[in-house]
């Protein structure tokens, strides 16, 4: 899988979007995590018309991203964070896997032995989006909508200004990149300036980096929100730290993760309602006003189990704590009128097709445009609406642990509900029961936290006991462990990865699995051809770093990190990548390519030119009978979307090097 692109569906990587496993209830509209999602679906419709003839024109063309000039193409232009409304500019997002190989930090290659290290369970990435239980919340006095003005944002901001400051405020636009540092809200000058102050920080004071912090799950989520519009921070890395910090029961935890992939997933359709009803606009807001509006109207819209007025009396006590009776009233004011006027919180629907997409399920116009290019309007829409959708919760089992009926068994005997995937072999997917991070069957290595179509990765390998087998990317080690176990752990297989800090995260792995057949190793994948003897290895996987457009369900904020010139740029370092590795395989071996995108540019046009240029290389169908009635994308490979199966999604082709 890939570079932001890291299997959304691992403990290690990204998005947490569950957590804990209780179900107590919130101070204010409880939440349940073990429960399935229930929001509610968007639906365009002529309202928001009516609307726009008493308000006046809205600001749709800068809120879904649609700042497109005439006469520009299609492609041309990455809608900015600034037309989002996101506050962060576009240039912000450093990537580490489009760097060249020239322009990388060089480190040594060294190979280094199996780890032994065997750390604390992480939580799982995984989960269902959980959903909320209504509570009544009592009533604040309606006041009369004001002027949006005292909220709007302060001129002058100040902005990291040291080197080492700017490079922390600044966002990677890699998954891959977790652990480095981002500011959390409350903390540091960035967030002092823009009226963000963690409750229990201290207003101006520096809070301990481990301080617990007294929040509601509402200032917990907006902290995030803050922070992720304020400075680029990742939301899932922003949304791990708050929650440590914040002493939430699970089910708030829960209610705080819903409200922060939910909002942001849902960014650019709450802006354009937003700016039906605030003058100003809503990129005008002070960034922590701004996500505690698109909060609460997320709520609104989209969660049927919070009473409106729930929300609407949380974020105006949120207002007056965090603000001031201003803000309050403003804050009131509009999300009043909201719940008045809610009929008009419809998209239209005689907007050009790009632009209704666009708005409806929430991503930016190019994006739509791009997938509108290269599959067609209606798997365009498909795959957008896909995107909003919770994960599915997917385990693969360890076949050296027991079968997959005996886990079935073993887990609803626990009380979960589960079943088989019909994906994968080894697949099972979890109906209900919570962190599968927690449950005991993790820890004892019976089974991994893996999305269905990232296991499809080491069927197409076909690895067998005894092989050598090379992981090129292969941290956190999603596949490497999987290899690893249907070659019995019988064999060589090296799993290398460009850094260093990610080989524990491997090792980890292995070593709750029972895998000792593997090998870390670190390095440029681009020198691995410098490393080791060329045509020695029965199979070389290449799940190469990518553009992750297969997994923004799982990383929300993906969809308004990412440009054009991303996917770009990405393209070119994956050929170069293929390229070079080819030259591994030994004669009659498979090289298998993948990533978590959908973009033709990195999947069968990659594959199609390393064919054109590498004719001791063909490409072969592998045999998955799910994926036998999917529409082929096309060229050499299986190209699953996100709506296909409910699983990421994912590209795979295998290539044989011939005899
Ligand atoms: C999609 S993720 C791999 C996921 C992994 N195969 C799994 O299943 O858990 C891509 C990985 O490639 C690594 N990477 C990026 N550029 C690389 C390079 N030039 N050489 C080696 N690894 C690289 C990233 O650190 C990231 O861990």
């Amino acid at each position: 899988m890939s570079g932001t692109g890291e299997n959304g569906n691992k403990p290690e990587g990204s998005g947490i979007r569950m957590f804990g496993t209780g179900s107590k209830s919130s101070a204010n509209g409880s939440f349940d995590p073990n429960k399935a999602p229930e929001r509610k679906q968007p639906a365009s419709g002529k309202k928001a018309d009516d609307r726009k003839k008493k308000y006046g024109p809205t600001k749709r063309s800068t809120s879904a991203g649609t700042n497109k000039k005439p006469g520009a193409k299609p492609w041309s232009k990455a809608p900015s964070a600034k037309a989002l409304g996101t506050g962060t500019k576009p240039g912000a997002n450093a990537k580490p896997e489009t760097e060249t190989a020239a322009k990388r930090q060089s480190k040594p290659a060294e190979t280094v032995g199996k780890r032994p290290a065997q750390s604390a369970q992480k939580p799982a990435e995984t989960g269902a989006r959980t959903e909320a239980r209504s509570t009544a919340v009592g009533r604040t006095p309606a006041q009369s909508p004001t002027s949006a003005r005292e909220a709007v944002k302060a001129p002058q901001r100040s902005k990291p200004t040291s080197a080492a400051e700017r490079v922390t405020a600044k966002k990677s636009g890699s998954a891959g990149e977790a652990s480095r540092t981002k500011p959390i809200p409350g903390r540091g000058d960035s967030d002092r300036s823009a009226g963000i102050d963690a409750p229990g920080s201290g207003r101006g004071g520096e809070a301990p980096r481990r301080r617990k912090m007294q929040v509601t799950a509402r200032e917990a989520a907006l902290n995030v929100l803050a922070g992720v519009d304020e400075s680029g921070a990742y939301s899932n890395l922003l949304l791990n730290r708050t929650l440590q910090q914040a002493e939430l029961s699970p089910a708030d935890a829960g209610l705080a993760t819903e409200l922060v992939y939910g909002t942001i997933a849902r960014q650019a359709t709450l802006d354009y309602f937003l700016n039906l009803f605030i003058k100003s606009g809503v990129k005008r807001l002070n960034p922590w006003v701004r996500g505690l509006m698109r909060m609460s109207l997320y709520q609104i819209k989209y969660l049927d189990r919070i009473p409106p007025h729930a929300a609407v009396n949380e974020a105006v006590e949120i207002a007056k704590k965090r603000g001031h009776q201003g803000i309050a009233s403003m804050v009131n004011g509009v999300l009043r009128s909201v719940l008045r006027e809610g009929d008009v919180l419809e998209i239209p629907n005689d907007l050009p097709t790009n632009e209704r997409i666009a708005l409806q399920h929430s991503h930016p116009q190019w994006l739509v445009e791009r997938w509108i290019a290269q599959y067609g309007e209606e798997t365009a829409e498909a795959v957008c609406a896909a995107n909003n959708e919770p994960p599915k919760v997917s385990i693969r089992i360890n076949s050296l642990r027991g079968s997959r009926e005996e886990l079935l068994q073993e887990l609803t005997d626990e009380g979960r509900s589960v079943r088989a995937s019909e994906l994968s072999p080894q697949g099972v997917i979890v109906e209900s029961g919570g962190n599968m991070a927690n449950d005991r069957f993790y820890r004892d290595g019976r089974f991994s936290i893996q999305d269905e179509s990232s296991m499809l990765v080491a069927e197409a390998l076909a690895p067998e006991p005894g092989m050598s087998v090379l992981d090129c990317c292969a941290a956190p080690g999603g596949k490497t462990v999987h290899i690893a176990e249907k070659m019995k752990n019988h064999g060589r297989i090296v799993a290398n990865d460009l850094h260093e800090h990610k080989q524990k995260l491997i090792a980890e792995q292995a070593e709750r699995l029972g895998l000792s057949a593997i090998e870390t190793s670190v390095g440029d994948a681009l020198s691995l051809k410098d490393r080791f003897e060329q045509a020695s290895f029965d199979r070389v996987l290449l799940d190469a770093p990518c553009s992750g457009f297969g997994v923004i369900r799982r990383k929300p904020d993906l969809r308004w990190a990412k440009t054009p010139d991303d996917a770009a740029a990405i393209a070119r370092l994956q050929r170069q990548l293929l390229s070079s590795v080819a030259g591994l395989v030994k004669p009659g071996g498979i090289l298998v390519y993948s990533t978590c995108t959908i973009e033709r540019e990195e999947n069968q046009r990659a594959v199609a030119e390393f064919l054109r240029d590498h004719a001791d290389f063909v490409a072969e169908p592998f045999d998955i009978p799910a994926l036998e009635n999917i529409p082929q994308a096309g060229g050499a490979g299986v190209q699953i979307l996100p709506h296909q199966f409910g699983s990421d999604g994912f590209y795979i082709a295998r290539l044989r090097r011939r005899g």
